[in-house]
């Protein structure tokens, strides 16, 4: 049955980021996609210089009435990501609650994109906007550590934190929660890198119970943009796939696999990236990245 996502994020004309990460691998495993471009850029922001336009509010909103007068605005999921206007992400927040009217089972997945290690990447005044408005809307969230820091106002320093972040994001909304990554020492060795994932899930007797897991995928050695936005697409497939699983091996396999530029390609052995539930479950000697339940 069909799928429809709308995805709302950046385009750029060179490179892959934001839409141009997302669509592609989203179409790949049999999604509809309807992409809106909150900017059109040259190219991704971490370049010496980037030029482009910014989408407003009421351009999102001339965008949105017209799929709506055709009556074809029925989703099954919308997926955000970076946005540097505040009014803008406002509409987005009243576009999401107006869809979620029309479909109650509609999934919100967010990344919500505001910077990484230790500093912001969009204008600050999103960071408000995020934590109070669109944030409590979501489903699925994706912050890295620092995004996940600066929407609790809490550190992380130990895992302890890391578990402590994600139950106050909990509490601020969304039911699935993983921090994409962290500089938290990894238990494998330095070349590894530590997520975290949690799931509010209600059991058939009506309680509640949280799922958490820590996650150590082999660092490559290079730096990667845009792979925030193609994980929360991998994580809206696959937990669309197996609601009751994360399938974590095939999010990740598809980040490197993706993002991985020319001459920077990871070799056979990074790839070979598998889910375990627990160390005990480590049967394949290639297997080099680990899943713990925490
Ligand atoms: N250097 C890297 N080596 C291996 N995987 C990476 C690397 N950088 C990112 N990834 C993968 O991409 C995912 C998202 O990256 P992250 O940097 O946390 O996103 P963001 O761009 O939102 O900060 C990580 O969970 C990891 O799977
Ligand atoms: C235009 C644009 N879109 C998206 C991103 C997000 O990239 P990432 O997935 O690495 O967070 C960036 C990062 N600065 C960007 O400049």
């Amino acid at each position: 049955m069909e799928c429809r996502v709308l995805s709302i994020q950046s385009h750029v004309v060179r490179g892959y980021v934001g839409n141009k990460s997302a669509s592609f691998p989203l179409q790949v495993l049999g999604f509809e996609v309807d992409s809106i471009n909150s900017v059109q850029f040259s190219n991704h922001t971490g370049y010496s210089h980037w030029k482009g336009q910014v989408l407003t509010a009421d351009e999102l909103h001339v965008l949105y009435e017209g799929i709506k007068l055709n009556n074809v605005n029925h989703y099954d999921y919308v997926l955000t990501g970076y946005t540097r206007d505040t009014s803008f992400l406002e509409m987005v927040v009243d576009i999401v609650q107006e869809l979620k009217r029309a479909n109650p089972n509609l999934v919100y997945v967010c990344d919500p994109v505001l910077g990484d290690h230790g500093s912001m990447y969009v204008p600050q005044n999103l960071h408000p906007v995020y934590k109070n408005k669109v944030v409590p809307v979501a489903d699925i969230i994706t912050p890295n550590q620092f995004e996940a820091e600066l929407l609790t106002g809490k550190n992380i320093s130990t895992e302890k934190d890391a578990v402590e972040v994600m139950d106050l994001l909990h509490k601020m909304g969304p039911d699935t929660v993983v921090i994409t990554s962290s500089d938290l020492p990894p238990r494998l060795g330095d070349r590894f890198l530590v997520s975290f994932g949690s799931k509010r899930i209600l059991m058939p007797d009506g309680t509640r119970t949280t799922q958490r897991i820590r996650i150590e995928v082999p660092k490559v050695d290079a730096v990667f943009v845009g792979t925030g936005d193609l994980f929360a697409a991998m994580l809206l497939a696959w937990t669309h796939h197996y609601p009751t699983d994360l399938k974590v091996q095939h999010i990740l396999n598809q980040c490197v696999r993706n993002m991985a530029g020319p001459g920077r390609r990871p070799s056979p052995a990074q790839l070979e990236l598998r889910m375990v539930q627990s160390k005990a479950d480590i049967e394949d000697p290639t297997i080099v990245m680990e899943a713990t339940v925490i």
